[in-house]
């Protein structure tokens, strides 16, 4: 774990000691858009942009079902990298279910930073949204590389009519991304990655206070938004889908396990059984990222066996909000 400071990478865990034990994530660096206009400068174009990810990155995660569900697969090829992050942050392997790096052949992922920005200055996240054209990174923040799936590559898609963030929703879906994103997504990691007992219990209240209310919104619809999937589903799921094998445990945040939910366990079921998205989820990756990466949380490394998840039985949501 570490961060590149002036193109040299350096190895250091996240800084809470200047925050009051509160873990504050740093934005993205590199915030450029493909646009579906020819002459911009990234315009989309099959076989040019590249996917680099990590399967048990949950900000990755929602990229690859964007790809997935948009049919972009033969549009944007992608690496992925071990689930083991270690001092030298994000490297690629051929550990089972991985994919060393197609363009380069690097070994780690800082050396492409280095390779888009010689004289960096930021962390080495995934996903990562690489232009083979003008050897850069396109874009390191999630959030808007969905955006770019669900519209900019329509011209080249399976499916450009399926719209993931529609006009007439786009106030209800920043809204609900807006408290989902810090309560949830990344309030897992405040109460997980927290090095005092009150960030911890702060990060911890908000994040279940929030669940409850997602689950009682669920209660009445079928989905989100409305009876429509639309981003902000997808955007919840990848936290959700960790969260009974990693979050529960790992971070501390056991006061309810999703299961124990009566709408979001069903919702969360409903939705990773939609086609292509169990393909999406590899469980090994997420579990041995976590419990392997993070020393200071795991000391041992031992990645736990359980828990028996049975994402498969029967969801029971075809009726919500008829
Ligand atoms: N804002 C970014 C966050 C991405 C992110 O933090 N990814 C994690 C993996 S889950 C990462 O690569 N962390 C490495 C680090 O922080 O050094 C996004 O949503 O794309």
């Amino acid at each position: 774990m570490g961060l590149l400071v002036e193109g040299q990478w350096k190895d250091q865990w996240y800084d809470t000691e200047s925050t009051g034990g509160k873990f504050v994530r740093e934005s993205a660096g590199f915030r450029d858009w493909v646009t579906p206009n020819p002459e911009a400068r990234f315009a989309a174009e099959a076989g040019r942009y590249h996917l680099y990810v990590s399967l048990a990155c949950p900000w990755a995660h929602r990229t690859l079902i964007l790809r997935k569900l948009k049919g972009l697969e033969e549009v944007v090829d992608v690496s992925i990298v071990d689930p083991y992050m270690g001092e030298w942050g994000w490297s690629f392997s051929d550990a089972p279910g991985a994919i060393p790096d197609r363009l380069y052949g690097f070994d780690h992922l800082f050396e492409l930073y280095q390779k888009a920005a010689s004289g960096y200055t930021g962390r080495v996240t995934t996903p990562t949204l690489w232009d083979r054209k003008h050897e850069t990174i396109v874009s390191n923040e999630s959030a808007d590389i969905v955006r770019m799936f669900n519209s900019a590559f329509d011209g080249l898609a399976a499916h450009p009519e399926r719209d993931y963030y529609p006009e007439p929703l786009r106030h209800d879906i920043d809204a609900i991304n807006e408290r989902v994103y810090h309560d949830v997504n990344n309030g897992v990691y405040k109460a997980g990655f927290a090095t005092t007992q009150e960030a911890y219990e702060e990060a911890f209240e908000t994040l279940f206070a929030t669940l409850d209310w997602l689950d009682s919104r669920l209660a009445e619809q079928r989905y989100l938004a409305g009876n429509r999937v639309t981003e902000a589903d997808w955007r919840l799921f990848v936290t959700l889908v960790r969260f009974d094998p990693v979050y529960v445990g790992h971070f501390k945040c056991n006061l309810r396990r999703i299961a124990d939910y009566p709408h979001l366990s069903g919702y969360l079921r409903e939705l990773y059984q939609m086609p292509g998205i169990a393909d999406t989820t590899n469980f090994d990756h997420i579990k041995q990222h976590y419990y392997r990466s993070h020393g200071t949380i795991n000391p041992t490394g031992i990645v736990p066996v359980g828990p028996a998840l049975d994402l498969y039985a029967p969801h029971g949501r075809e009726a919500v909000g008829l």
